[in-house]
């Protein structure tokens, strides 16, 4: 005879207790692992162990429970443990409900101490001088490009990417009522007003447009003016007791923003190689004919693939440009080493900006 409701949910209660003993002892085990680190000084936030814990668990999970169940839960339970041995402090442009504090989320999981931020200018320099101990900024779009000041900011910065995690942006017109009647104005961040450009054309022609410097701040503008709305996401939506009074409203159905994991590296090294790494750099090639092409043969020679080449002006009052190159593989590999040292030979500037698994 199958088993009733009553009799399944004390068994579920009988094994959350197990369940809880065991992550207890866990929590007892990663809390030692904090007294080591802290007595020899080593970085608490190990993310290439944190990956490895739930590669290895993947590959013995006998189901029902999926792989990506299987990483979502132990992505939390680690950042948990991680935060009784010492709780990270995460700086991203802020205020709450931002894509940039849910992509922190992603990365870190839950357990982290947030340091919202009402520039990049100012994730940057929390990250720099102490009070966070990492930042999470935005550094490309795929339907509106790269996101220029974390590039130019990234140029002279003494952090490093150690990571990055990519996520699916879904923007909504927020306002405090559900009707589209009577917009004056249309409240977000430039590059979300830029994701959305063809909707408002068609749906709000006569809206002002207005940049603040947030989409969640945009939301909680819209929250003080009736004839004001935000486009931020759902999560800002009810930071703020907005309606969505559009859903989903981005040109691009596909919209992903990449967001760039940064620190000093004595807060964290350059990770290991993962297998699926990528190296970001950032150059300058003496201003003559074909010099921007004599960078791109190393990497064809040695066989390393390119994936990102972005062009930002120098700004030093000549046609001078700063190349942002992204390109597959670990400096550990000899062949990635060996065109990387030959292209740096070619340029006048030459900075690594990280070294790092691919993300999501
Ligand atoms: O193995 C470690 O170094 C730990 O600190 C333990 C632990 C974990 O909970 O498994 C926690 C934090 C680190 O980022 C990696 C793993």
């Amino acid at each position: 005879m199958s088993k009733d409701l009553a009799q399944l949910r004390s068994e579920i209660d009988a094994v959350d207790r197990e369940l809880l003993a065991t992550l207890n002892k866990r929590a007892a085990l990663a809390n030692e692992v904090g007294e080591l680190k802290r007595a020899e000084g080593s970085n608490v936030f190990r993310p290439d162990r944190e990956a490895a814990v739930i590669n290895g668990l993947q590959s013995v999970n006998p189901g029902p429970l999926k792989a990506s169940n299987v990483a979502t839960i132990w992505r939390e339970v680690m950042s948990a443990c991680r935060a009784l041995e010492a709780p990270q402090r995460v700086a991203y442009l802020g205020p709450a409900g931002t894509f940039s504090e849910q992509a922190a989320l992603n990365f870190f999981g839950s357990s982290i101490e947030h340091v919202p931020c009402m520039t990049f200018d100012e994730v940057f320099h929390a990250a720099t001088s102490g009070t966070a101990d990492f930042g999470v900024v935005p550094v490309e779009n795929n339907s509106e490009g790269v996101v220029t000041r974390s590039l130019d900011l990234m140029l002279h910065s003494p952090l490093h990417i150690v990571g990055e995690i990519s996520l699916l942006v879904r923007h909504h017109l927020l306002r405090l009522s559900n009707s589209l009647d009577s917009i004056e104005a249309v409240l977000a961040h430039p590059q979300a007003l830029a994701q959305c450009q063809g909707w408002l054309t068609k749906h709000l022609p006569k809206a002002e447009r207005r940049a603040v410097s947030s989409n969640a701040e945009g939301a909680r503008l819209a929250a003080t003016n009736p004839a004001w709305a935000g486009i931020a996401s759902e999560r800002a939506g009810s930071e703020f007791g907005l309606h969505i009074a559009a859903h989903a409203i981005q040109d691009d159905a596909f919209n992903r923003t990449r967001f760039a994991i940064i620190c000093l590296p004595q807060t964290l090294q350059a990770p290991q190689a993962s297998g699926n790494d990528c190296v970001s750099l950032v150059v300058s090639v003496p201003n003559r004919p074909g010099a921007v092409h004599d960078i791109l043969v190393p990497l064809k020679q040695h066989g390393v693939s390119m994936t990102r080449f972005e062009s930002r002006p120098a700004r030093s009052g000549q046609w001078e440009y700063y190349f942002y190159i992204d390109v597959q593989g670990h400096p550990s590999q000899p062949h990635v080493a060996a065109a990387l040292k030959d292209l740096q030979s070619l340029c006048a500037f030459y900075k690594v900006l990280g070294t790092y698994p691919v993300g999501e």
